[in-house]
């Protein structure tokens, strides 16, 4: 087996991963990704025991149980960018030897479940109400990096996309990877499902002028008019389609689910977003504490 040399496979001085400062034991096989470092606590505070508090840089861990369920909580800060790093370490903690730096032998599959916050592309997709994602639809540049494949289905989704939706050229190479079938039929009451669209921003990629002329204008228009069969897009963010990407890559079960705290088509923003996080965080453990 080759070995992964120090400058790919980065250990600190405790032997843990370079940025999540983890150990394979300290983390469990269900994972939730938060994007804010702060909503750690508002899922692990659920937590029957918390049997680690990890942090380094944007990067915090809580790992504990719900029952007998072993949960760990990781915050990935904002964008695919940082994706790109939360997945590689979560994969490798579970899937390399750290002491012989090879790749193990049978890779296992994590859960992991996004907990994050959205802004809605549909009127009826109200604030405080919450989407699960079906794909993450990336107009960021991660996935393009590694090699992976896609289904029949996303290579038809992905192609009505580009001849719909017309970019300024330079401004994205889309890409399209779908949600976990397994954890998606998890979460069925009390959800909007639809195409979630990741941004390598919040402002322009997003549709917002405040100062920055747009060189999309027409992009929320688009997103929201685009049909394809039975689906539609019904909200973006920041993380999902790296997410779902990475999930694709490594081979683990992934779903990001959002609470709606902006509605671009109304143009509100919720009163009490932080109240619809912790409803959502609520109603999600009680499905994570019991998954298969
Ligand atoms: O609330 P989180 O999980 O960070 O998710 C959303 O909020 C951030 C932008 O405000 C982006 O990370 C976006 O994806
Ligand atoms: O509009 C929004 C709200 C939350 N997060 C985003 O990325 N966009």
């Amino acid at each position: 087996m080759e070995q992964i040399a120090e400058s790919e496979l980065i250990l600190n001085s405790r032997g843990a991963l370079y940025h999540l400062d983890l150990l394979p034991e300290e983390l469990a096989s269900t994972i939730i990704t938060v994007g804010d470092p702060e909503r750690v606590r508002t899922v692990s505070k659920h937590f029957d025991k918390v049997e680690l508090l990890r942090q380094h840089r944007e990067f915090v861990t809580h790992t504990g149980y719900i029952g007998n369920k072993r949960i760990s909580v990781v915050s990935t800060g904002i964008g695919t960018d940082n994706i790109d790093i939360v997945f590689n370490e979560l994969d490798a903690l579970a899937n390399i030897d750290l002491a012989t730096r090879t790749i193990k032998a049978n890779p296992v599959s994590l859960d992991i479940i996004r907990l994050g916050t959205s802004g809605s592309l549909q009127a009826d997709i109200p604030v405080d109400s919450f989407v699960v994602s079906t794909h993450g639809l990336g107009l960021d540049n991660l996935l393009p990096f590694y090699v992976y494949e896609n289904t029949q289905e996303e290579g038809n989704l992905l192609e009505a996309f580009n001849t719909d939706v017309a970019l300024v050229e330079g401004s994205a190479n889309p890409y399209l990877v779908s949600a976990s079938e397994k954890l998606a039929a998890e979460f069925t009451n009390g959800f909007f499902k639809g195409i979630t669209v990741t941004c390598p921003g919040f402002y322009a990629p997003q549709g917002r002028v405040l100062r920055g002329a747009l060189a999309n204008p027409q992009l929320i228009d688009d997103l929201t008019t685009f049909g394809y069969d039975n689906h539609r897009i019904t909200n973006f963010e920041m993380e999902t389609s790296g997410i779902y990407g990475m999930g694709r890559v490594f081979g683990h079960h992934c779903l990001s689910i959002s609470a709606i705290v902006a509605n671009r088509i109304a143009k509100e923003f919720s009163k009490d977003g932080a109240a619809a996080v912790e409803r959502l965080i609520d109603h999600a453990l009680r499905v994570i504490a019991v998954l298969p």
